[in-house]
C-alpha cells in the first residue's frame, strides 16, 4: 500500500511549457500537464482545440516546438489509438500479429496476447473477415486491441466511444474501467462530459493551447466502497435491478464489480452473500484521490 501511494506520486509523463505550432497555429501554448502513475484523465475541448494534439505530445510521437517532454516509460510501453483506424486488406489477426512483429514481440508471446485481448474484447478469433468490412465498433476494438499488444503503462485513447453505438459504447466503457481497475494509467480525449465524469479520476479542459482543472456538474462526491465479488450469472441478471447505492457495475471474466454508495455497502454485501456470491475484496473508491488500488488479484489483460 505504501508502494502504491509513493507510486501515485510520481509522475508517469509530464509536458512543462510545451509548445506545438502548425502554420504559425500555437496548438499548445506553453501547456503544462503531469500524468501520475495509475492515473485516469479525460481530456476535454472543443473541436480543433488541440486534444489530438496533445495526447501525440504526451505520447512522444510527435516532437514539440518548444517545452520539455519527461517520461518514465519506454516509448513502446505506451499504447496509443487514434481517432481514425484504417480500413485494411488484413484481417483483425493478421493485423495484430504484424503489430506484434513491428514491435519486435515473440511470435508465440503475441499470438497469446492476441487470444487474450479477442476474449476480453468478444471478438472472433477465427474470422477471416478483413478490417476494410468490419463495422466502426468492431474496427474501433481492434484499434484499442492494437495499443494493449503490450500491456503499455501508458494507454492514451483519442475519442475511444466517438460514433460508436450504445452497445459498443458499454462494452467499451466497461472495458476501460476494468483497466481502470488493475491499475492503468489512461489519458483519453473526449466532447463526453458524461464519460469523463463516469471513467476519469481527474478532468482537464483544453482550451487557448493550456489545460485547465474542470469539474463537472452531476458528479458524485460522496464516498463510494468498491466491491469486487463472483457470483453465478443466472443470480446476476436481476441482482442489480433490485438495488439502490449502485453507481458503477462491470464484469470480466466472471468477477463483477461494483461502485457502491459507502452508506449502501453493508446491505450490498450482506445481498451478494445472500445470492450465494463470493466476496473478493473491498476497498475505499479512490478515485478521487488518484491513489491506486487494485481491486483484485486477476489480470484481465
Ligand atoms: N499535422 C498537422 N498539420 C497541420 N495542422 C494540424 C496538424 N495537426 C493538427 N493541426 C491543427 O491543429 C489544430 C488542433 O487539431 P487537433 O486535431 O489536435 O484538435 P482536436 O481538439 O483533437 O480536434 P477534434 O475534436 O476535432 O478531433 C487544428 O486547427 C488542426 O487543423
Amino acid at each position: 500500500m505504501k508502494g502504491d501511494v509513493l507510486m501515485a506520486k510520481v509522475p508517469l509523463v509530464k509536458l512543462a511549457e510545451a509548445n506545438r505550432t502548425f502554420a504559425g497555429h500555437r496548438v499548445l501554448n506553453k501547456l503544462s500537464l503531469e500524468i501520475a502513475h495509475g492515473e485516469v484523465v479525460a481530456l476535454l475541448g472543443r473541436n480543433g482545440s488541440g486534444k489530438s494534439t496533445l495526447l501525440k505530445a504526451l505520447s512522444g510521437l510527435d516532437a514539440l516546438d518548444g517545452g520539455t517532454r519527461l517520461s518514465t516509460v519506454p516509448l513502446r510501453r505506451i499504447g496509443f489509438a487514434p481517432d481514425r483506424f484504417p480500413r485494411l486488406r488484413f484481417s483483425a489477426k493478421e493485423y495484430l500479429r504484424a503489430m506484434g512483429k513491428i514491435r519486435g514481440m515473440a511470435p508465440a508471446e503475441a499470438d497469446r496476447r492476441i487470444d487474450k485481448l479477442f476474449e476480453l474484447f468478444r471478438l472472433e478469433t477465427t474470422t477471416d473477415a478483413q478490417l476494410r468490412d468490419y463495422s466502426k465498433g468492431m474496427l474501433q476494438k481492434v484499434n484499442l486491441m492494437q495499443a494493449l499488444l503490450e500491456e503499455p503503462e501508458l494507454l492514451l485513447l483519442d475519442e475511444p466511444l466517438s460514433g460508436l453505438d450504445a452497445p459498443t459504447r458499454t462494452e467499451l466503457t466497461h472495458i476501460l474501467l476494468l483497466l481502470k481497475e488493475q491499475g492503468m494509467t489512461i489519458v483519453f480525449s473526449t466532447h463526453e462530459r458524461e464519460l469523463a465524469a463516469r471513467v476519469a479520476d481527474r478532468v482537464v479542459q483544453l482550451q487557448d493551447g493550456r489545460v485547465e482543472p474542470m469539474t463537472l456538474e452531476g458528479e458524485e462526491n460522496s464516498p463510494n466502497r468498491v466491491i469486487a465479488f463472483r457470483l453465478m450469472d443466472a443470480a446476476a441478471q436481476g441482482f442489480y435491478a433490485a438495488f439502490e447505492g449502485v453507481r458503477q457495475r462491470y464484469e470480466g471474466q466472471g468477477i463483477w464489480i461494483c461502485h457502491v454508495q459507502a452508506d449502501r455497502a453493508d446491505d450490498f454485501l450482506r445481498a451478494v452473500l445472500a445470492a450465494n456470491g463470493s466476496i473478493l475484496s473491498v476497498r475505499e473508491d479512490s478515485t478521487r484521490t488518484n491513489v491506486r488500488g487494485a481491486a483484485y488479484g486477476g489480470k484481465i489483460c
